[in-house]
């Protein structure tokens, strides 16, 4: 059977993937259609145990998360028991209700592949494959590659160790302003000059992003008013560069400090297409979720993301779902954000050892909702634990974002954690 016969009996099977990803199925399953069908199946079906490490790895230094890790899609459909009672509609229908259950979902590792699979079971994931117009996509990319040397590895201190991160980083900007992320030690927070190239894709992205947010904040009654819901505007971009398959970004949410809380990132994929993975960050064990990234596609993570989940970029051995037609491996994401208005007026310090705090929300325990001010001192490799409650009021527009009483101290619970 030619692909185009095997390429139209899946559109058959499976009505709501979209073509291009059943294409991409099809190549990293060596043309057999048995796989392809075995593997969009077995997904969201089958207990892997043996497949998911959910341990607990942010800013873990060079950890390689690979043999008991695999998302090797060429040998995920061995492992995978065959469900042929299940349907494609069945097959959403389960995934939604195990988002729905919000009860620990152990061992279930989860492949997305098409928009509406996406979007339905990630409410605040948007998604837009083939985002840019071609000819701007390809120079996106062939200018990130002049660049690449600028992009460097981040340094940080764990337990007094310094580590190194393995993707490696570029933060561009307007004006030189943008204090990124005072944690780390490198020069990399001082922004990079936005090149035109970059200019123009975040002209479409600033455009896309309001659009979204319109929509998704119509019918919204109650909103609190320190989200930024209308007129974003991103005035700097953090890129990361993925020279191989071997490079990764391990579980993390965005530090707030200086996007504030309830942000908006727009983030595209350039080059080869690796797999992003979203989880809820509590319970630990919560379903994952995989996102096959191809060149030229728009994830917008809205509002709560940050809040209530973790991503990551894994390594896991050949995840890497297909080469870059020019530049193999390689792989470029920009995530576009826009800085916290009132935050360029005052940053926060310790007032124990007078280092930048970085803002985070708890997402555990007692004090679960309530945003806080960590001391960075450990991240530079001194031993401080300073911590302070968030305050935000956007309306009043204070400059003091800090309290020492948890009365003042701002929360935000979603529906699911109440
Ligand atoms: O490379 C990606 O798709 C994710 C990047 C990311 O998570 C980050 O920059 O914080
Ligand atoms: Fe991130």
């Amino acid at each position: 059977m030619d692909t185009d016969s095997k390429l139209n009996l899946l559109a058959h099977i499976f009505p709501d993937v979209d073509k291009v990803t059943l294409l991409e199925i099809l190549v990293s399953c060596e043309g057999s259609v048995g796989k392809a069908k075995r593997l969009i199946l077995g997904d969201g079906i089958i207990d892997d145990a043996e497949e998911i490490d959910t341990s607990e790895k942010e800013l873990t230094p060079n950890i390689a998360e690979t043999s008991n890790t695999k998302v090797e899609t060429s040998t995920l459909p061995e492992k995978r028991k065959l469900d042929n009672s299940v349907e494609p509609e069945g097959l959403l229908s389960k995934i939604v209700k195990f988002q729905k259950l919000n009860t620990p979902l152990t061992n279930r590792n989860i492949t997305l592949y098409s928009k509406h699979e996406i979007e339905s079971v990630l409410p605040n994931i948007k998604i837009f494959p083939k985002f840019l117009q071609k000819q701007l996509a390809d120079d996106v990319l062939d200018n990130m590659m002049s660049q690449k040397m600028l992009f460097k590895a981040k340094q940080f201190y764990i337990a007094g160790n310094l580590c190194k991160s393995s993707q490696k980083t570029a933060v561009f900007g307007d004006s030189g302003g943008v204090d990124y992320d005072p944690v780390y030690q490198d020069g990399i927070n001082k922004p990079l000059k936005m090149t035109p190239e970059l200019i123009k894709c975040r002209m479409f992205i600033n455009d896309k992003v309001n659009m979204v947010l319109r929509e998704h904040y119509k019918d919204s009654q109650e909103m609190p008013d320190f989200l930024i819901n209308e007129n974003w505007k991103s005035d700097f971009c953090v890129g990361n560069y993925f020279p191989d398959n071997k490079s990764h970004l391990d579980w993390h949410t965005d530090k707030l400090t200086n996007i504030g809380p309830l942000p908006t990132i727009a983030s595209i994929s350039f080059g080869a297409t690796r797999i992003f993975r979203l989880r809820r960050s509590s319970p630990t064990n919560s379903a994952i979720y995989n996102i096959p990234l191809p060149n030229n596609t728009l994830l917008i993570m809205l509002p709560s993301t940050q809040e209530l989940y973790k991503h990551c970029v894994p390594t896991l051995k050949d995840s890497l779902v297909k080469q870059h037609s020019k530049f193999g491996e390689a792989r470029f994401s920009l995530t576009f954000r826009m800085s916290y208005p009132e935050f360029e007026k005052s940053k926060v310090f310790c007032d124990k050892c007078k280092k930048q705090m970085i803002l985070r929300r708890l997402f555990k325990g007692d004090d679960i909702g309530y945003y806080v001010w960590m001391c960075m001192g450990s991240f530079k490799g001194v031993n401080c634990k300073g911590f302070k409650y968030a305050k935000f009021d956007g309306k009043t527009g204070e400059s003091d974002f800090s309290t020492k009483h948890r009365s003042k101290a701002t929360r935000w619970l979603s529906s699911l954690e109440k």
